[in-house]
């Protein structure tokens, strides 16, 4: 089955010639959620204008459900629900009629049960009458879902939908993707968080300087690149790792009472045998064992920054 977004070597450059995208090509498939990460100004909202046809790509194809953003647009649009970053509502229009109005924009026949349940989902149902301006921050965000859905999309763009949200409106939004990913909905989500990508996503994208660096499963990302750090307490403090253990990636803590052994999950052999024999022979009594993995937020950060050391040439 072809992919619900296709998009081969999408490059943007902005009218002041900023080159904002610089050739992305990424396959993502029906009823998948993938999650975009990335610094600020990596890109991010740029790709999703454009998948979204409200940013026209510089060069390059983007297909969503087959129909070419660009030539297609109308069709590829109306299986698009978008919750963008910045709060575009009318200020004076109604919960209820704001989503009621959206569902019409796309041609849908009226269905007040749906969006009852919606409001009722994002805890707006109590807000229906309410207008948009009186409102707090946290609510529009809700209606700005609200009205993403409420057209039935096949595919849903949430740009950083839970950005200086509060911790109740994050899980209400987690408990509705989770939702939708039963109701086999293609979700791609921006998001500074890398708890939120770790927590709803299947497949991680992480995109810096308008190039998409990686896009993997989230759990092969964690096992390829997640290292493993083995901390051995020791009996009797250390001034410096024993010359018998330099072939060891090793290093002193806790005042010398700690050695740390640093070893690669994907590797065949972790080496941690051969080291426990090797402290026995150098006479290093060990105490305790501990383990620890590297986060996302680790393998994040180091992707990123190596990026940004190799485009400074540093
Ligand atoms: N309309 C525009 N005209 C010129 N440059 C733009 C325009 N929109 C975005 N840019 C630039 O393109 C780059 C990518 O911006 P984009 O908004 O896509 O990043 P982002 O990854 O979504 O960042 P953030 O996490 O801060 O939202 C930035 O350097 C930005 O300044």
């Amino acid at each position: 089955m072809a992919p619900m977004v296709e998009i081969r070597d999408a490059r943007k450059v902005y009218d002041g010639g900023f080159e904002a995208l610089k050739g992305v090509t990424l396959d993502i498939e029906d009823g998948e959620i993938l999650a975009l990460l990335g610094p600020n100004g990596a890109g991010k909202t740029t790709l999703i204008s454009c998948i979204c046809g409200i940013a026209l790509p510089s060069s390059g194809a983007i297909r969503v459900g087959g129909n070419d953003v660009v030539t297609e647009y109308r069709a590829a649009r109306d299986l698009i629900g978008l919750v963008p970053q910045e709060v575009n509502l009318e200020p004076f229009e109604t919960v209820w009629s704001t989503v009621r109005f959206t569902r019409g924009v796309f041609g849908k026949r009226r269905d007040d049960a749906l969006l009852e349940d919606l409001l009722k989902q994002l805890s707006l149902w109590d807000k229906r009458n309410a207008k948009i301006k009186e409102l707090s921050g946290g609510m529009k965000r809700r209606v700005l879902i609200a009205k993403a859905l409420s057209h039935e999309p096949k595919v849903l763009f949430l740009d950083e939908p839970t950005a200086g949200v509060d911790v109740e409106l994050r899980r209400d939004m987690w408990r509705i993707v989770d939702g939708l990913r039963a109701s086999g909905v293609t979700i791609i989500l921006t998001t500074h968080y890398i708890e939120e990508a770790e927590a709803i996503a299947d497949r991680i994208g992480v995109i810096s300087g308008g190039q998409l660096l990686l896009v993997e499963e989230k759990a092969a990302l964690m096992t390829r690149l997640g290292r493993k750090e083995l901390r051995i307490d020791l009996q009797e403090p250390l001034g410096a790792v024993p010359d018998a253990l330099a072939e060891f990636d090793l290093a002193l803590a806790d005042d010398g009472h700690t050695l740390v052994y640093s070893y690669d999950t994907g590797a065949e052999r972790t080496g941690i045998a051969r080291l426990m024999t090797e402290m026995n022979a150098a006479g290093v009594i060990l105490k305790d064992l501990r383990t620890s993995q590297n986060t996302l937020e680790d393998i994040f950060v180091n992707l990123v920054h190596d990026d940004s050391t190799e485009e400074t040439g540093a």
